[in-house]
């Protein structure tokens, strides 16, 4: 995908994501979630391809290895620039998921990038260690999570930017470090954790931010992209 950030696309419908698309730039990257495209399918996907966007499909699978190999071998087809799984379901999962991608990518077609969430931007550290029974740093389980996929060949992670540069260091340039939980330096967090601006996530080494309601929700959807583009570019 390119580098411009990635809208979600949280809507329940395909048509309240078509509106809001219609006061917006052409040729953006956006995001389909687990609300839009559980209620409503594929279809939705081809057609925000159809009208010139990328687009994300974020559906974190996560489910034994020979599942989420077949799932993806389906999701293939359905014409993503890149899905995503969660690196909690380990090394064996991940490699079934890219093999699947690559048996289902038609013909001529580029296979989707698949990244791993590692730990969620909505997940504190303290919760981690209470609730997932992972001792340590937050900042420890990211970076195992990140070589985990790694080495499974995925082409990068979920993260915050909070850990972006550390993976950096660990994983290389190249492997992407796609950063949700952004907001604006005055935005209300939401029942997000881990957050850092535009600006910050652009020093720490994101490859891509994902940004949702700090657009979707503002009063001017259009103006608050222009602004989050402007400081992510200014890197
Ligand atoms: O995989 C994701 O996109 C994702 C991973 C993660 O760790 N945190 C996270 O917020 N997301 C998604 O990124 C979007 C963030 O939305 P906002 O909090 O409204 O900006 C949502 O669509 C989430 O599903």
């Amino acid at each position: 995908m390119n580098r411009s950030p990635i809208i979600a696309l949280d809507f329940p419908a395909p048509d309240d994501a078509y509106a809001f698309l219609r006061n917006m730039p052409s040729g953006l990257c956006v995001k389909v979630g687990m609300e839009l495209y559980l209620q409503n399918g594929p279809d939705v996907v081809g057609r925000l391809k159809e009208m010139g966007h990328e687009v994300f499909l974020d559906l974190k699978l996560h489910d034994i290895p020979n599942t989420v190999g077949r799932a993806m071998e389906g999701l293939a087809r359905v014409g993503a620039d890149m899905v995503n799984v969660h690196a909690a379901g380990g090394s064996d999962m991940m490699k079934r998921a890219l093999d699947g991608l690559e048996a289902g990518t038609p013909a001529g077609k580029k296979r989707p990038a698949l990244i791993a969430v590692t730990q969620l931007t909505s997940t504190g550290e303290g919760q981690m260690n209470s609730e997932q029974g992972i001792p340590g740093t937050l900042l420890d389980s990211v970076i195992r999570y990140a070589r985990l996929a790694d080495d499974s060949g995925l082409d990068g992670v979920v993260c915050s930017v909070l850990e972006a540069s550390a993976i950096r260091d660990a994983c290389g340039e190249n492997f992407l470090k796609v950063t949700p939980g952004i907001r604006m330096a005055d935005g209300d967090l939401h029942d997000q954790k881990r957050v850092s601006t535009p600006t910050d996530a652009a020093r720490a080494g994101s490859t891509h931010i994902v940004v949702g309601r700090a657009i979707t929700q503002a009063a001017d959807p259009a103006a608050a992209y222009e602004t989050v583009k402007r400081l992510w570019e200014e890197r």
